[in-house]
Formats: structure tokens, C-alpha cells, sequence
């Protein structure tokens, strides 16, 4: 059955935006259940209004879905938004399905007779759909395009919204080359405006998104915000080879678990019927195989703890992911390897641990950016060897080594790209002299630096880190 649309009724433009009084306070309120706008949503969701194409750069957690759901639902036509994560498709689509939202989704996992009620909906150039979330692959498709067509042609197609538009640029870290053909929503609708939305791009990534998609730099706003996080607790814990973290893991959650333990703290969690052990988290790893054995080894730990990895079969994936995301006991942690989560709203993720360093700086502050997104306190810790570091710099440099013969310029240039990225990632772990937000405001050239309120290793203890650096890292000659 159709979800009930509460959305106001729909009003065509004949072509012009024309100004006009929405109170997008009520429809916040109503619709998304928000009291207020944080901070410049409202500014973006007004200029998405009348009509600008958009760029959207905000720390991750921001709430910048919002910015091209809001304007979505109490606009005319139909928004198409693009996105490359299966997971944010599928989950913001449950979520705004449950506010009563016409939404859809065209994806993998879409079942071939709701994707023909969606293309049937299309068809008529009048869609009852008030969201339609699809890959960029799918933006490729004939029946799509011709689609598009048709209900442009009926003043029905009301914007584009990009969502981890980073992926666009060959200079992103999550390069997709299907985004390069996006272009085509400016060359056949020029008159339709575009947003796009990401937590991690520098100035260059930012140019070449704005030129792929053909935006108009005169007519386009930029609202760039800061990356801060303020509430992650932002960690280095170095290690060597010979060295099995697996303890010092497990005794910084212990510790967690007695701090919950305390009488007060105790009184407080049952009386929202919480478990002492449900502090919810990611564990990233860089192996398929360190998944499994470390999902085990918690387990074996009396830790609730599961693997979550491409070679699960589709219904195991399913079980952990839901386990997790409605905090079941023995689903607390899941072991995971890159990017998981990514798309996924889960509000009390309390910590984010790197069991290696990964591999770009982007990818770093996307996964520890799963944590706190209710804007409570939380934890990043990334456990740093320079074997590790040796590893990831040698896979690259094979990476890149593979398709090197007849490279062109700009490929070139992406593989400079992602060795600045990890060389930023190598130095910001080896500081022992300096605030991580200060380090990670720096990376993507924030105008200002963040306050930090003991919110990293360094300002709660500079000397402690010096020495554990000194006294933990392999020395760099044996490193080689
Ligand atoms: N005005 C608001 N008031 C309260 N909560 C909000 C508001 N706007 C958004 N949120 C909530 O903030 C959370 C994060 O929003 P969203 O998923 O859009 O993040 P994002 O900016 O896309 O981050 P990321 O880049 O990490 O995916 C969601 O739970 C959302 O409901």
C-alpha cells in the first residue's frame, strides 16, 4: 500500500520559482519531528527553495540530508537523489516512508514489482513520488532518461540532489566513474538545479565536482562549514608487530563497562532498561579474515560481537546489521571492514576503533564520523604500527603501479592525490605535538580551529603520548 503523503499539496511553477511563503519551521516540525534548524540548514534549504544549484560541504552527522529532503517535500515534482551507498538509500528511505513521505528507491535490492509500480509511477510525468533515490549507474539507464524526460516536459522535475558527491571527482577517495556521467543532468535540464552534498572534500575535489556536473559557478551557492567534532574523542594508540592490541582493546572497554557500573551511572541505565554492556560500536579492520577471527575472539570474551563483510551471505549481513542497529544483546560490536555504516543513521554508535590505520584521511574521518551522531560524547581510537603504515604504502604504490601504462595526466594527478591523503593520515598519527582537531581541521582547510575541550590524546596528555610513541612504535630503521 502507498504510504499516506502529509506533504502540502504541490504547486507548479510554469517554469519560474517563484517566491513564495512556505513555513518550513512547521513542516520541520510536523514531518522530520526537529524543533529547530541547527545551524545554517535553514539558509541552504531557502536557497535550495528558490532555485540555486547548491553545494553543500558539512562535517559528518551535520544533517545535511535534510537540506534537499526538506525542499523535497514541500516543493512541487518530484527529486531525484543520486546516491552510491546502498545503505543510505534503503535507510533514509524507511525513515521518511515512516513520516509519511511518498519515497522511493531504484536499486539492486529493489524487488522487480515495486520497481515497476516506481517506473509506472514515472511514466505518467505526473509522479506521486515525492523522493526517488537511485544509483548513478541507473541515472545511465534509457527507460530512466526517457522517463526524466517526460516529466520535465510537465514541469515536474523539481531538483537533483548528489549526495556523497565527493565520489564524483577522480580526485575524491570513494571514486566512481559512473559519476563522471552525471554531467548529463545539466546538459538535458539546464534549468534544473542541482545540489550536492558531502562531509570531505578539499578545494580541488570541490572545483571538480562543481565542473563535472556543469554547475553555473555565477548562480552557485557554497556553504562550506566546518569539519569539527567536537564530541569525538579523537585517539592514537601506537603498536608494533609484535605487539597484540586484542588486550588493550578489551580493557578500555571493561573500564567502559565499570564506569557504567557506578551506582549513579547504573540507577540511570535501568531505568531506561539499558544493558550495562550496550555500548554500541565499529571495530574497522582492513582484512576479510581479521572480521571473523576478531568477532570470534570477543565473542569466545563474553563481548557481543559480529562480523559484517562482502562475503557474508546476504541474510547474515541483514541479521547483524538490524541486531546492531536496535542494540540486541550480542550485536554490540560489529567487526567490519571499510565503510560500513556509511549511510546508515545510528545515533549511539559510542565508539569507532581503527585496528589499522586505513588508507586515505577521508576514509578515516568518514568512519570515525559514524560515531556520536546524537552529538554525545564519543570515542575515535585508531591503533597505529608502522608495519601497518609500510603495508598500505606498498599496496598503493602496486595500485598504482598496475595502471600506470598510458595513464593520463588527470589519473596521474589522482594518484598524487591519494598519496597526499595518506602521507596527511602517516602525520597525523606520528604528531605527538599538536590537538587532533587542530590536525584534522588543518587537512581539509577549515578557516578556523575547533576548540578542544580534552577532546584528543595530546591536550589530555602530551608527555604520556610522547612517551608511548617513543616506547611503542617499531623504530623507524627496523621498520623498513
Ligand atoms: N535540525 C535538526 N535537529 C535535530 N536533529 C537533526 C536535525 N537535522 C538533522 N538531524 C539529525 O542528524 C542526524 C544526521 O543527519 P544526516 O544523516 O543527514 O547526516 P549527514 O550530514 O548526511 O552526515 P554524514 O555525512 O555523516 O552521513 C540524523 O539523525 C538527523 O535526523
Amino acid at each position: 500500500m502507498a504510504p499516506m503523503d502529509h506533504a502540502p499539496k504541490r504547486r507548479k511553477t510554469n517554469g519560474h520559482r517563484k517566491s513564495r511563503t512556505i513555513d518550513i519551521d512547521f513542516t520541520l516540525r510536523r514531518l522530520f519531528g526537529k524543533s529547530t534548524f541547527r545551524p545554517l540548514q535553514r539558509e541552504v534549504i531557502s536557497a535550495a527553495l528558490e532555485g540555486h544549484d547548491i553545494f553543500l560541504q558539512a562535517a559528518t552527522s551535520f544533517g545535511k540530508s535534510l537540506c534537499y529532503q526538506l525542499p523535497a517535500v514541500v516543493d512541487y515534482g518530484i527529486t531525484i537523489v543520486v546516491s552510491p551507498l546502498l545503505a543510505l538509500m534503503n535507510n533514509q528511505v524507511t525513515s521518511l516512508q515512516a513520516a509519511g513521505i511518498s519515497v522511493a528507491t531504484i536499486n539492486s535490492s529493489t524487488p522487480s514489482s515495486i520497481r515497476q509500480a516506481i517506473l509506472e509511477d514515472l511514466r505518467c510525468g505526473h509522479p506521486h513520488t515525492r523522493l526517488l533515490y537511485v544509483t548513478p549507474e541507473f541515472c545511465m539507464t534509457t527507460t530512466f532518461r526517457k522517463n526524466l524526460q517526460t516529466i520535465h516536459e510537465q514541469r515536474e522535475l523539481s531538483r537533483i540532489a548528489v549526495d556523497e558527491a565527493h565520489c564524483i571527482s577522480e580526485w575524491g577517495h570513494d571514486f566512481r566513474p559512473s559519476f563522471k556521467e552525471l554531467n548529463y543532468f545539466k546538459r538535458e535540464f539546464p534549468d534544473v538545479p542541482i545540489i550536492c552534498v558531502t562531509a570531505t572534500a578539499t578545494q580541488r575535489v570541490r572545483d571538480d565536482i562543481i565542473d563535472t556536473l556543469g554547475l553555473n559557478r555565477s548562480s552557485l551557492k557554497t556553504f562550506t562549514m566546518t569539519t569539527s567534532r567536537p564530541n569525538i574523542h579523537y585517539e592514537v594508540r601506537f603498536k608494533n608487530d609484535t605487539d597484540d592490541h586484542y588486550e588493550n582493546f578489551v580493557r578500555w572497554l571493561r573500564a567502559v563497562y565499570a564506569r557504567r557500573a557506578l551506582s549513579e551511572r547504573r540507577t540511570e541505565l535501568e531505568a531506561q532498561s539499558t544493558r550495562l554492556s550496550n555500548v554500541s560500536g565499529i571495530i574497522y579492520v582492513l582484512y576479510r579474515k581479521d572480521c571473523e577471527s576478531l568477532a570470534g575472539r570477543l565473542v569466545g570474551d563474553g563481548i557481543g560481537a559480529k562480523p559484517y563483510h562482502a562475503g557474508l551471505t546476504a541474510a547474515e549481513k541483514e541479521d547483524h546489521l538490524q541486531g546492531w542497529v536496535a542494540n540486541q544483546e550480542g550485536y554490540d560490536i560489529m567487526v567490519a571492514t571499510t565503510a560500513f555504516g556509511m549511510g546508515i543513521d545510528k545515533e549511539d554508535v559510542r565508539f569507532v576503533v581503527h585496528w589499522q590505520m586505513p588508507k586515505s584521511f577521508e576514509g578515516y574521518y568518514q568512519e570515525a564520523g559514524r560515531a556520536g551522531r546524537d552529538q554525545k560524547a564519543s570515542v575515535a581510537i585508531m591503533y597505529y604500527a608502522r608495519e601497518d603504515r609500510d603495508r598500505i604504502i606498498l599496496l598503493q604504490q602496486r595500485d598504482a603501479g598496475k595502471s600506470s601504462n598510458g595513464r593520463s595526466a588527470a589519473s596521474e594527478q589522482a594518484v598524487a592525490a591519494r598519496n597526499l591523503s595518506l602521507n596527511s593520515l602517516i602525520s597525523y598519527c606520528e604528531t605527538t605535538t599538536k590537538c587532533r582537531h587542530a590536525l584534522i581541521a588543518s587537512y581539509f582547510h577549515d578557516p578556523e580551529t575547533p576548540p578542544c575541550k580534552y577532546a584528543c590524546d595530546w591536550h589530555k596528555d602530551p608527555a604520556g603520548l610522547f612517551a608511548a610513541k617513543e616506547r611503542d612504535l617499531c623504530p623507524e630503521e627496523w621498520s623498513e
